[in-house]
């Protein structure tokens, strides 16, 4: 580095958001969201307040989660951070540049990745299909790499979601949900993501494989240092697997903490209400 790149270096200003030395990965500054609606409330006729002022940092290598009960604005939240909606107001920095105007597509452009893994795996993978295809087909898109390179990395994937090399040739649907999930999963970090958006990643699955992908997430998260977004109405699923937790309700974030923190000296009655009423929905291996 020469003097001046030095002294240039040292007087920058701190990217917007960071914490101490670390910049976010994503930072949504008071974001709103609001929708047209022929229904709306009686304050708010013919409009849905889907997120109102919500301020959150994912920081690299955290997981953080967002928990709320249906409708209270956690899908919307997503959408905003992958880039498939726009804020009605506030801003949207990833690694600490404004993307608040910038739809996914564009992000994806600038090498900006974050991906999503839905409920339903379906969502995500082509059922004419094979796995192989399924896994290929993102790298083809975006001109990643060359042809040994992109074979490669599939069976690389593969064995990182802990699935045989003989699933490549099937189809979605000869294959279990809990594989099916593995391989949307697998799809989702082909483009080796920034970091990866989970919504409701395991409530369309049985109770015992629940776990299973639960455990392939936090394996992923030590062993790729991936950063992640979970969202689940279920608080226990929650706790299980972030490092912070943010509790919503009607669009805001009404408690945020370490997952500690969170169980063990609830703020919000909100808070106190969801922890419980809630039994946990995980399989009773993950609750000891
Ligand atoms: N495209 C849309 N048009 C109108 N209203 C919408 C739209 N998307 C979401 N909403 C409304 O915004 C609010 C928040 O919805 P959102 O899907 O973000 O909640 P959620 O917590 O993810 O719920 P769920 O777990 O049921 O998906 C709800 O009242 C919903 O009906």
């Amino acid at each position: 580095m020469s003097e001046l790149e030095t002294i240039a270096a040292a007087t920058a200003a701190p990217a917007v958001g960071a914490v101490g030395e670390q910049t976010p990965i994503i930072f949504l500054d008071d974001v709103r969201v609001t929708f047209k609606t022929r229904t709306g409330s009686l304050l708010h006729p013919n409009k849905v307040q889907a997120v109102r002022g919500l301020t959150l940092k994912l920081m690299p290598g955290q997981t953080l989660g967002i928990v709320g009960e249906s409708g209270c604005g956690k899908s919307t939240t997503a959408n905003v951070m992958c880039g498939l909606q726009q804020p009605t107001a506030g801003k949207v920095y990833f690694k600490g540049e404004d993307v608040t105007k910038r739809s996914a597509a564009q992000r994806r452009l600038i090498g900006r990745v974050i991906s999503v893994v839905f409920q339903d795996p379906a969502t995500a993978l082509n059922a004419r299909m094979t796995v192989h295809d399924q896994l290929m087909d993102p790298m083809l898109v975006h001109k990643v790499g060359d042809k040994a390179s992109r074979e490669k990395r599939v069976h690389d994937l593969i064995e990182m979601v802990g699935l045989p090399e003989s699933v490549l040739d099937a189809l979605p649907g000869q294959m279990s949900g809990g594989q099916r999930q593995r391989v949307a999963i697998a799809r989702a970090l082909s483009l080796e993501p920034d970091a990866i958006i989970a919504d409701e990643p395991t409530s369309a699955l049985d109770v015992s494989v629940r776990a299973q992908i639960l455990n392939l997430l936090m394996d992923l998260k030590r062993n790729l240092g991936l950063s992640m977004v979970f969202i689940s109405h279920d608080i226990q699923t929650v706790r299980y697997i972030s490092d912070e937790i943010i509790v919503m309700n009607a669009g805001e974030a009404v408690e945020r903490g370490t997952a500690k923190e969170v169980f063990e000296h609830p703020k919000d009655d909100y808070t106190r209400l969801l922890l419980g009423a809630a039994p946990s929905l995980l399989h009773p291996e993950l609750g000891k």
